[in-house]
């Protein structure tokens, strides 16, 4: 299966959700009269998406699977941004010292991350036996299956890579689309730009590159909210270098701070939502080496084409349906409260790099089809 392929397979699975997508926002929000947090309805969409991209079977089938696996995926997250010197040390002890500590004294997301590796383990073993066509490669774990044939992977990788998915993979889209659309609420002019160049295809696009002004402002939300605002701490210089007369030595670990470089994208005021930063002269998406949500390097995301794919077409499935606003109903208190982003008090507001909503839920207007 090439690339291409696999594309147009991620972009059918997400489409597929259109209609639980409506009527769960429809749900949660009573109709249109009510703010909710998106999140949990897109977290749960991401990651039946990713199952079924990956290993071919829909969790809906199976309720109980879906929730271990949304609340162990949740548990795994959590650990990772809260990792703390114990753990730390857990982790990069020698194996054979680990051996020696009791598992009663294991930190506790170790069992849920047990959990989640045996519920993968099982779901594998059921694909496997359901699948006897030798060189099937209609899923991403069929593909592993291959490659462990043929040696070029083992077992582990492909159970490790799948937990990776699940870890890394449904929090990070899920909290990226509900700040996006808490960015739409808040520029309804902006919001309905975009709109109306989705509705000049009825919503067909198919390519990030068919409608600029949305993935634009993705990545402008990406910017001025960043999901993830720092790189993980495990890269190394690979050369001495001076930047800005800092002076880099080879093997030095660094860490960039990914939210505060968004800060230095582009001419306009990098305090406001302004879309068209990311749109050059011609109207298509423009580039920037500061822009990086998902940091740069051999380590960077592997995930980012997936990711910019979901997040543009839960976007546009959202945008056909419904019209997003803030306190319209009443729901906030007022529009001062609302705008009170920054960190949630966790940081001075010189130190907002890591621009953080304090309010979370938005209304799900549904429109006239
Ligand atoms: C909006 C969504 C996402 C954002 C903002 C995001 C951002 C990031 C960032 C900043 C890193 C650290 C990269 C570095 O330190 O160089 C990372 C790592 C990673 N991401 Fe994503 N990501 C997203 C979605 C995804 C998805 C959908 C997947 C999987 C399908 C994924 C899988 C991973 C994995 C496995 C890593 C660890 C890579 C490594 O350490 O080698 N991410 N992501």
């Amino acid at each position: 299966m090439n690339k291409k392929s696999l594309e147009s397979k991620w972009v059918e699975t997400i489409d597929d959700q259109e209609e639980f997508m409506v009527r769960e926002l429809l749900r949660r929000g009573n109709d249109g009269k009510q703010a909710f947090d998106s999140a949990p309805v897109f977290l749960e969409i991401a990651l039946v998406v990713m199952f079924k991209f990956a290993m071919g079977i829909d969790l809906r089938e199976n309720p109980k699977r879906l929730e271990k696996l949304l609340r162990c995926g949740k548990a795994g997250i959590e650990a990772f941004d809260g990792i703390d010197q114990h753990s730390l040390i857990f982790e990069w002890m020698p194996k054979f010292l680990r051996k020696l500590i009791p598992i009663s004294l294991w930190p506790d997301y170790i069992k849920e991350q047990s959990e989640l590796l045996d519920e993968i383990i099982e779901i594998m073993a059921e694909v496997k036996a359901e699948s006897d066509q030798v060189g099937d490669e209609s899923s991403l774990i069929s593909i592993f299956e291959n490659d462990v044939e043929n040696g070029k992977m083992n077992y582990w990788d492909a159970i490790w890579t799948m937990h990776q998915l699940v870890i890394a993979g449904n929090d990070t889209v899920s909290v990226s689309l509900r700040t996006f659309l808490i960015n739409l609420a808040k520029h309804p002019v902006e919001q309905e730009k975009i709109r109306d160049e989705l509705k000049e295809k009825n919503f067909g696009q198919k390519e990030l590159k068919d409608c600029p002004r949305l993935f634009a402002a993705i990545y402008e939300s990406f910017r001025y909210s960043p999901t993830v605002s720092e790189s993980t701490p495990f890269h190394t210089i690979t050369e001495d270098a001076i930047v800005d007369g800092i002076q880099f030595k080879k093997g030095d670990l660094i860490r960039s701070a990914i939210g505060a470089m968004g800060f230095h994208v582009g001419k306009e005021d990098p305090f406001k939502f302004v879309p068209d930063r990311f749109l050059d002269e011609n109207g298509d998406f423009r580039k920037y080496d500061a822009s990086v949500p998902y940091h740069l390097g051999r380590r960077d995301c592997p995930g980012q084409i997936l990711s910019n794919i979901e997040l543009f077409h839960m976007s546009k499935i959202i945008l056909k349906h419904f019209e997003l606003k803030t306190n319209e109903m009443g729901t906030f208190q007022n529009l001062e409260e609302f705008e009170n982003v920054y960190s949630g008090g966790k940081f001075s507001d010189d130190d907002h790099y890591l621009p953080l909503f304090k309010e979370n839920r938005v209304v799900f207007v549904p429109l006239e089809q």
